[in-house]
């Protein structure tokens, strides 16, 4: 058996991982943030529109889809945890379910289009701040948004529809003005449904979903479902081999954590996700896959049997991040902060 300080020092070779460590491009397990930086992602995200069809099926010029990408990748800030190497994750992520057969069958091509680009575009301009922050300090984008809700991810579909009007940018103009309007709805719900207090809203409508099977004639199940893969994808960073699942909570906790700092600064006192003096990471992480994640892919492998593997892989994590929590409550350390997580 291990010995609990070394569990600290864990890497994924250790961990008896049933997914192996591809590094094929096509596989559920693959680690998209191992593809490096820069305009690699460019060249992937063309290659992944270019393999599902779209740009054939939507007759795109693939300069218009270069300049729109490079707009969406240059939309995103330096921030630890939402930058534009997780949009890229969360796009290579959908990207994968979009090739399963039965989502192929499930959704209509304007669907799936609609999805890729929403995944892609889903945190542009994001501040590596919180919703509740956004209301909290009365910033210009709550100003903006703060009656509707979802602030941040109004924001993120109205930098995406700006995007579209730019130069040589709108990867859309071949479509009828139907189809354009279609694509704009799906792109609008599928980035709102991103807000997780949104997403936990809609869980019930999608038990239902999943308990009486996917119905392609009706049109709730196709926006419940669109709902679903986006969130899982937005997750699926959670289900990698533990190392880098491990490593990626550390970016999320380092924008928590600076969020946490501002608000001291300001005079508020943060919630305990978010100060680096009463938070414990393991047991955060305990909480949200238990309450989000788990049930997120617990749900999509009932509709979509592929992603079984994939749910294991986050019951797995799930299992390590258990490990931890009881070594730190052994060790009676003060609350962890991110150190052990590098
Ligand atoms: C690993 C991991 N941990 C995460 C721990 C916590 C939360 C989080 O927002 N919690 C909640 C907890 C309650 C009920 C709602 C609204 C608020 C109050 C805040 C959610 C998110 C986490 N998260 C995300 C993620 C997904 C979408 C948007 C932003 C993020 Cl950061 N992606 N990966 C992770
Ligand atoms: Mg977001
Ligand atoms: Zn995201």
């Amino acid at each position: 058996s291990i010995a609990p300080e070394d569990i600290l020092r864990l890497t994924v070779r250790d961990i008896p991982a049933s997914t192996s460590y591809h590094p094929d491009f096509t596989q559920f397990s693959f680690v998209p943030r191992s593809i490096g930086a820069g305009d690699i992602y460019v060249e992937a995200c063309l290659s992944m529109f270019k393999e599902l069809g779209f740009i054939d099926r939507y007759r795109f010029r693939r300069r218009t889809l270069a300049r729109f990408l490079l707009m969406v990748q240059k939309g995103y800030r330096d921030v630890p945890y939402h930058n534009f190497s997780h949009a890229f994750a969360v796009g290579h992520f959908c990207f994968l379910l979009l090739r399963i057969p039965s989502v192929k069958a499930a959704l209509t091509d304007l669907e799936r289009l609609s999805l890729l680009v929403a995944c892609l575009c889903h945190d542009i301009d994001h501040r590596g701040t919180t919703n509740a922050f956004q209301l909290q300090s009365k910033t210009p984008l709550a100003q903006l948004y703060s009656s509707e809700g979802s602030v941040l991810e109004r924001h993120h579909f109205a930098q995406t529809v700006s995007i579209l009007t730019m130069e040589d940018c709108n990867i859309f103009e071949g479509l009828t003005r139907k189809e354009y309007q279609t694509v704009l709805d799906n792109i609008r719900e599928i980035i709102l449904a991103t807000d997780i207090a949104a997403h936990l809203r809609k869980v019930s409508r999608i038990k239902g979903m999943v308990n009486v099977g996917f119905d392609g004639t009706q049109q709730e199940h196709h926006y419940l479902l669109m709902c679903l893969l986006m969130t899982a994808s937005d997750l699926s960073d959670q289900s990698k081999d533990f190392n880098n699942s491990k490593a990626i909570a550390g970016n999320i906790y380092k924008e928590f954590f600076s969020q946490g700092d501002l608000e001291k600064q300001m005079g508020n006192r943060p919630i305990e996700m978010m100060d680096r003096e009463r938070a414990c990471v393991p047991k955060i992480q305990l909480e949200f896959m238990d309450t989000v994640a788990l049930p997120v892919f617990d749900y999509i492998s009932h509709l979509l049997p592929e992603l079984t593997s994939t749910y294991n892989s986050l019951q797995q994590n799930r299992q390590c991040w258990a490990i931890l929590d009881s070594i730190l409550q052994e060790e009676g350390t003060s609350p962890a902060g991110l150190d052990f997580l590098q």
